[in-house]
């Protein structure tokens, strides 16, 4: 898949060449990266913005709940960004460099399981640092659910640590002595932060895109640039060719997107295998019984499962529901189907039981029935 916004162009872009500005939207899993990029896309103007997404599951909910069309974004395949798919992300940008139609601004969204330090180091530490120029790291915290020790995840605290902008959101689940307390936190990992509130993502672009506060010399030393060069070496020549193969590791789990190798930089080792994450993913052609969904939900689901996502079909609606959970809190919205109505849904967590939750799933799924689509009760 490969992906540009169509819009005017930016008569800023065509001011001498710097590079193309990137900037790289991480955070912790559910904080609103998907909402604050849906905001960029939708209230941006005269710029053509590539997207580049990256998902922790096998099945991708996001290119469905982002508001560019397929042709807009390119999704990086299942695994961790930081990670196991470094290779794909260089390729990906390679691909948005060479596009005809030039694209004025790449935006790259992590995983909420990344640290965006060996993503910034792609950019840096490759040939790609003469043909981008890297304008920020933009930090999503979820206000309500942060957590002091960050969920034991050494990529949480990093991407608190280097953000260059850290977006305090969903400000309004918390209240402003909470939001205080939660401003001293992040300061404490991050001396000086620059921290905006929101909520939704809702703030101006001005503040968001170049902004130009990336600052490499801060963190970035040659030698580790050139660290981080050896280690996801591209071949230019493969990279013409399209037969570019990503890097295989040995001690790689690629089928589940865990990479438990070491980097030659500052990546912390076996990142994901240490903090615990996995994912299930569950798939249905066939409807969700509404009430068995719900029971799933209030007596089921464990508490370790502190992500989810999904397209969800029941059999009681004739809608297309996106399901959320952060936390605690779900959240469920509607729209219509597009196409032919399925299930999707990814859980995120630490230790999980994979089988348990997939055999519990399976038992809310039902036969459709003459009453369906007649809505909820009937
Ligand atoms: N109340 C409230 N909900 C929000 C806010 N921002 C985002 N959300 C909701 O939080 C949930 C997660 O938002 P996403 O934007 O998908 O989060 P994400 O960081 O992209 O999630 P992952 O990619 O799975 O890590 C969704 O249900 C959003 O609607 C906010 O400011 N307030």
């Amino acid at each position: 898949m490969s992906s540009v916004l169509t819009s005017e162009r930016s008569p800023v872009m065509d001011a001498p060449k710097l590079g193309l500005p990137v900037t790289i939207i991480t955070g912790f899993l559910g904080s609103g990266k998907t909402t604050l990029l849906n905001h960029i896309l939708t209230n941006q103007q005269g710029l053509k913005t590539a997207v580049l997404v990256n998902e922790f599951g096998e099945i991708g909910i996001d290119n469905e709940l982002i508001v560019a069309t397929e042709d807009d974004m390119v999704e990086l395949s299942n695994g961790c960004i930081c990670c196991t798919i470094n290779n794909d992300l260089l390729e990906a940008v390679y691909k948005v460099l060479e596009r005809p139609e030039q694209v004025d601004y790449l935006i790259v969204e992590t995983t909420g399981l990344a640290d965006p330090l060996p993503v910034a180091l792609t950019f840096l530490g490759t040939e790609l640092r003469d043909l981008t120029r890297l304008d920020s790291i933009i930090t999503l915290v979820d206000a309500e659910n942060f957590s002091v020790d960050l969920f034991n995840s050494q990529a949480a605290e990093n991407q608190i640590a280097y953000g260059d902008i850290i977006v305090l959101n969903k400000t309004d689940l918390v209240d402003v002595a909470d939001l205080d307390l939660l401003e001293i936190k992040i300061r404490d990992i991050k001396e000086g932060a620059r921290i905006l509130r929101a909520v939704q993502g809702q703030l101006p672009l001005s503040l968001l895109l170049s902004v130009g506060l990336f600052e490499s010399d801060q963190y970035f030393q040659p030698k580790e640039a050139a660290a981080a060069q050896e280690t996801h070496h591209h071949d230019h020549d493969h990279h013409r060719d399209h037969d570019h193969e990503v890097e295989q590791h040995a001690d790689c789990d690629h089928d589940h997107g865990h990479c438990v190798h070491d980097h030659d930089h500052h990546h912390p080792s076996n990142h994901l295998e240490n903090d615990g994450f996995t994912s299930v993913s569950f798939q249905s052609q066939k409807p969700l019984a509404i009430r068995k969904f719900q029971h799933f939900l209030d007596k089921q689901l464990p508490s370790n499962v502190f992500r989810a996502k999904g397209i969800l079909w029941f059999e009681e609606s004739p809608k297309r529901h996106i399901f959320h959970l952060s936390g605690k809190r779900f959240s469920l919205e509607d729209d219509a189907w597009k196409g032919q109505p399925n299930n999707q849904l990814v859980l995120i967590g630490q230790n999980l039981d994979h089988e348990q939750l997939l055999s519990q799933l399976q038992h809310c799924v039902c036969q459709p029935s003459q009453s369906r689509g007649q809505g909820f009760g009937k």
